[in-house]
């Protein structure tokens, strides 16, 4: 079947046989971190402490829990907004318009949350119900993955995804069709990406502290530093909602199953895999040592939000003041490319300061298990994949101008090393 676009997009995720090799291989991991978090070993590497049987992953109560906490997302999604933001420019011209209500919405949950608890919900049960949430999640991932690839057959050829359209069903499916998939002024990829999965996230770890604290009379100090970091980290996201019509998740690639899977299921349920771990393998944090993590969260997230203002101010405005003194590159297509600052350092600094977060976060669980770095294992990869794809997408839109900046700052994301 010819590409929809005519001219095809080279081929991202090791084509069809990667993309179907990912739709196994993204579960399946995600169902061996869960499995192994409870168990004694608690081996990153081992085999799982055993197979669940249906019984045990399918329970039509937790599938009609996860599709409430869905309704719940998108009834607050749908509130008034502070602000209604529009988004790039489309490929006919147009811009689409958004609400940003995020961190109302983050705000509001923990006010209901809050207000269920006092009447006497048993938030602490949750993390016994992490299993077939997850199996929920994942069922409803393809689900929405289908109706969306679905949705693309019948839509004009200037909404779909630049990507995601070679002609191959596993491969678009993997990658998603459409760009921004909407009913009415509904949108699935915005509302994915930042509503049930971040606040999923927060509120499962919220449930293993509570859980711990039934467990051990308190929460324990490390416990409280890894919900601390994630919950800044989330709150940061939501607040800053507008940065994310940048993405190249919400300008470039379609909504397909590596969008909606990773948004509803990786996200919150590997996401929170270091509250996970200590609330089965309590581990000793004296106050020393959690200053120090403290300081490292604190320089990562100095890092992260210092780099990814000062682009955000410079794109929506060069002549800021806090950003005008700063030197820069014209590129042909009329903007210009920061080349001092934190943009200045290497190319990614807000990468760089997201992967010093990461380690922050696992280094509460100590060091005598490899299972809570995994995330910084996987996010080293991710990033790096990310940059990489970045990268080409920049030398296409900036052309020498991009190579002038990749010659005048050498490194990607570590300075010196990457
Ligand atoms: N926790 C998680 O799982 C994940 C977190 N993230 C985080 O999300 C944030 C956003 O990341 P991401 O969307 O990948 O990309 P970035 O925010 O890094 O944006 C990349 C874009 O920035 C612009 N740009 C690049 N270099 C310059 C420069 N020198 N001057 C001005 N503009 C420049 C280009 O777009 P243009 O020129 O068109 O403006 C480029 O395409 C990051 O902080 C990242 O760490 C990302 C993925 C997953
Ligand atoms: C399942 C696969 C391995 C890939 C899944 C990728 C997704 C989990 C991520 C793709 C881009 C993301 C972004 C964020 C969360 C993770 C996903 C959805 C943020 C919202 C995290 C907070 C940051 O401040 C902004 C990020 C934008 C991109």
């Amino acid at each position: 079947m010819a590409s929809p676009q005519g001219s095809r997009a080279p081929l991202e995720f090791g084509g069809p046989l990667g993309a179907a090799a990912l739709m196994l291989l993204l579960p399946a991991t995600m169902f061996h971190l869960l499995l192994v978090a409870h168990s004694g070993p608690a081996r990153l590497l081992g085999p799982p402490p055993y197979l669940p049987g249906p019984e045990v992953l399918w329970s039509p109560q937790t599938l009609l829990l996860w599709l409430a906490w869905l309704g719940l997302q998108a009834a607050l999604y749908l509130l008034p907004a502070r602000k209604v933001a529009e988004g790039q420019e489309l490929k006919d011209k147009s811009r689409l318009r958004y609400p940003i209500n995020g961190f109302q919405a983050l705000v509001l949950t923990a006010l209901l949350v809050g207000l269920a608890v006092s009447a006497g919900l048993p938030l602490g049960a949750l993390p016994e119900m992490l299993l077939p949430l997850a199996f929920a999640a994942t069922l409803t991932a393809f689900i929405f993955s289908l109706l969306l690839y679905l949705k693309a057959l019948v839509a004009p050829a200037s909404a779909l995804a630049p990507g995601g359209n070679s002609g191959n069903p596993i491969y678009d499916f993997f990658l998603g069709r459409e760009l921004n998939p909407r009913i009415w002024s509904f949108d699935f990829k915005y509302f994915c990406e930042l509503r049930p999965g971040l606040i999923g996230w927060v509120l499962i770890n919220l449930a293993l502290l509570m859980q711990e604290a039934e467990l051990r009379g308190s929460p324990s100090l490390a416990m409280w530093l890894v919900n601390g970091f994630q919950l800044l980290y989330v709150g940061d996201a939501l607040w800053h909602e507008e940065a994310v019509l940048t993405t190249m998740d919400i300008t470039h690639d379609g909504f397909g199953f590596m969008l909606a899977f990773g948004d509803l299921a990786w996200v919150p349920f590997t996401y929170s895999l270091q509250a996970q771990f200590l609330l089965h393998h309590p581990q000793p944090l004296g106050l020393p040592m959690a200053s120090v993590i403290c300081l490292i969260n604190a320089v990562g997230y100095y890092i992260f939000r210092g780099a990814n203002s000062q682009k955000n101010t410079f794109r929506k405005n060069p002549s800021d003041p806090r950003v005008a003194g700063l030197e820069t590159i014209p590129t042909a297509t009329g903007r210009q490319l920061l080349v001092s600052g934190w943009w200045g350092m290497v190319r990614h600094p807000n990468y760089l300061g997201d992967l010093i977060m990461a380690l922050a976060w696992s280094l509460p669980c100590g060091v005598s298990h490899l299972l809570p770095y995994f995330y910084v294992l996987y996010f080293t990869a991710l990033l790096v994949h990310r940059e990489a794809r970045d990268e080409q997408q920049c030398l296409r839109k900036y052309g020498l101008a991009w190579r002038e900046y990749c010659r005048r700052v050498p490194y990607r994301i570590l300075p010196y090393v990457y």
